[in-house]
């Protein structure tokens, strides 16, 4: 077995609704998300994947799919949130993002380890497995969910 991590960005609101202090307010970041594979190697002659867990462009065109273009330029907001709930659905066209948990950066972690986990698993037919999702917050803040 190895494992591979890829590390994508993207950019995204919140707030922490009931926080004593500055992250009350809405305000983003700029999102880091390493996703850490852990396979066999492809040994099939001819496999454009031969010596790799999984090809990291392949990784990272699931990742974009399922759950980074889905959250990049967003409001990731909590659905107790109400108020502010309200007020981004009365945006025309806002992308706004609803979450059934406050958007800490241990509940994105949770949740973005919980949409990629069967992406990945059923990609290939051999065992390939999203063994560690970690989702820096900032430079100095990050959370890891695991299998
Ligand atoms: N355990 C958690 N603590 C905090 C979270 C969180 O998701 N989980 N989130 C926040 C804020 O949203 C904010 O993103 C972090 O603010 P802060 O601690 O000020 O982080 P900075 O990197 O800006 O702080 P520096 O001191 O400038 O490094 C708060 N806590
Ligand atoms: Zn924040």
């Amino acid at each position: 077995m190895l494992t591979i991590t890829r590390r994508l960005e993207f950019d995204a609101g919140h707030r922490i609704p009931d926080h004593r202090s500055q992250c009350r307010n809405l305000h983003g970041h700029r999102y880091a998300i390493e996703i850490t594979l852990t396979g066999e190697l492809d040994d099939q002659a001819g496999s454009p994947e031969r010596g790799m867990v999984m090809d990291f462009s392949a990784v990272k065109a699931l990742a974009n799919e399922h759950l980074v273009e889905r959250w990049d330029h967003a409001f990731l907001v909590y659905q107790g949130d109400t108020e502010v709930a309200h007020f981004l659905a009365s945006l025309p066209g806002h992308k706004t993002v609803v979450l059934d948990r406050i958007p800490t950066v241990e509940n994105l972690a949770r949740l973005a380890f919980e949409i990629l986990a069967p992406v990945f698993a059923g990609h290939y037919g051999r065992h390939l497995t999203l063994t560690r999702l970690r989702l820096y917050e900032t430079p100095n803040c990050w959370a890891d969910a695991q299998a």
